[in-house]
């Protein structure tokens, strides 16, 4: 697809986020509201898929988990016994025991006994259950003709050992909420209340698209030129995130280029990396205006990483910029992208509290984003924390959100989770801040 007319000129060097707009940076913390609200407003507009139980592992429930019968489906004896009916002693039924699996048996009139094993269901009539252990019987005589009575040998309360129809849930009661996690146990649960298949959400599509023209793909940085980190980054970063990468493409400086592949992607998500700031080639705001997007995040009070955006594309797709700095795209992943994948899915993106080993300086105005590590349930901050340096991110547990003007030692920060175990060992290098 090709623009109209002609993209307009790019911006001077000193110039805001649209050429004669002042720069309006969200705070941080409403940047991921904005972008979380934008995922939930889009995917009530997409259908769920239904998975097989087994494929459905590790998915989110796209609807509510609804009891498809009553749990126990019928008044089940939970022991192996007898099943009684009355006060004892009991004239035990000449017939085989009642098992699990098998139709009910007849009804007990006052005074039966049947045999029972554990899961069988009970026969109408029956009043309780008796462990085999906690039983005798005894042959009758010949009067009333050959037989057994069975008596007990503890008290009998009424309804022992019979777990009654619906006692754990009645059909249609919800058994779990929208976007609980599936776990081995959520399979468990929804296979024993009558699912073959699960509602979980569609992937969201994702395409990454590489600005730069000083960018190489392999060998050695040389002459100003540098090796693309984002590109290997991304895409599997998006993928344990949930994603569906469609492709990673890298596009020049070129605005043209820029223009056609955002509007002619198929994604729901497209990610941008560079091209967010106001240099001479950074032509990704002017492309978002000539594709009629709406900016719903144009800049983040957040270190490293501020220039970065959300924009709505229309139909429910959206565009996050995340800045060319590889840091700085990692703190946009995880304050844009991240919300807007967990709320698509119907989740919240993960992450905890834990207090600080040591003292971390802040920003003045803007939140932090400062790579830690978790030991002894401490975070100690790593050092190579700079915007254009992954040597700590690679190393990290997590990212901790360092409020405005820093904080002090002891004090409790919230912790964003990076989508892969935890690193164990010994501390990785710690301490500085760079430009
Ligand atoms: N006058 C101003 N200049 C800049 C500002 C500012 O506020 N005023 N903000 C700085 C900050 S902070 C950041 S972050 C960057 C964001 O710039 P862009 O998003 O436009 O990114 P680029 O200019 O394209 O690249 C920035 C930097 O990152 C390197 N880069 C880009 N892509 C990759 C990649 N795939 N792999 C590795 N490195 C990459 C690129 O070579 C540049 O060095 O703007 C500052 N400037
Ligand atoms: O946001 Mo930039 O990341 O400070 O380099």
């Amino acid at each position: 697809m090709t623009p109209k007319e002609p993209l307009p000129a790019a911006p001077g060097p000193a110039t805001g986020a649209q050429a004669g707009t002042p720069h309006r940076a969200t705070a941080w913390s409403e940047a991921r509201a904005v972008a979380a609200r934008a995922g939930s407003t889009a995917r009530a507009e997409r259908e769920p898929r239904r998975l097989p139980l087994g494929q459905a592992l590790g998915q989110v429930l796209a609807e509510p988990l609804l009891a498809l019968t009553d749990l126990p489906s019928f008044d089940t004896s939970a022991m192996d016994g007898w099943a009684v009916a009355g006060p004892g002693p009991w004239t035990v039924r000449a017939e085989t025991p009642v098992l699990a699996g098998h139709a009910p048996a007849a009804a007990l009139a006052e005074g039966e006994t049947v045999r029972i094993a554990t899961g069988a269901p009970v026969p109408p009539g029956t009043t309780a259950v008796i462990r085999a252990e906690h039983s005798r019987t005894e042959r009758t005589g010949a009067l009333t003709g050959p037989g057994l009575l069975l008596h007990a040998l503890r008290d009998v309360v009424s309804g022992q050992d019979i777990r009654p129809r619906g006692q754990e849930c009645r059909s249609g009661d919800e058994l779990l909420p929208v976007g609980t996690a599936v776990t081995p146990a959520v399979l468990g649960l929804a296979a024993a209340a009558g699912y073959d298949e699960l509602p979980v959400p569609p992937r969201p599509r994702v395409e990454v698209l590489v600005l730069g023209d000083e960018l190489l793909t392999a060998g050695l940085p040389h002459e100003g030129l540098i090796r693309d980190a984002l590109g290997p980054m991304l895409g599997p970063w998006l993928v344990a995130l949930g994603a569906e990468v469609l492709a990673t493409r890298r596009i020049g400086d070129d605005a043209e280029e820029l223009y056609a592949a955002v509007t002619g992607s198929a994604a729901d998500l497209v990610v941008t990396t560079g091209g967010t700031a106001a240099g001479p080639v950074d032509h990704l705001h002017r492309v978002l205006d000539k594709a009629g997007a709406t900016l719903l995040v144009d800049g983040v009070k957040v270190r490293p990483g501020h220039p970065m955006l959300l924009a709505a594309l229309g139909g429910g797709r959206h565009l996050v910029g995340l800045p060319g700095n590889p840091l700085a795209a990692v703190s946009g992943l995880l304050t844009l992208a991240e919300p807007l994948l967990a709320a698509l899915d119907g989740a919240s993106p993960t992450g905890g509290r834990a207090p600080l080993l040591e003292e971390v300086h802040g920003h003045p105005h803007d939140t932090r984003l400062v790579p830690v590590v978790r030991r002894a349930e401490r975070l100690v901050p790593l050092r190579y924390n700079g915007p254009a340096m992954l040597r700590g991110i690679a190393v990290a547990d997590g990212m901790a959100v360092v409020p405005p003007g820093g904080a002090r030692s002891g004090q409790e920060l919230d912790v964003l989770d990076l989508p892969w175990p935890p690193t164990s060992g010994a501390v990785p290098a710690q301490g500085a801040c760079f430009t």
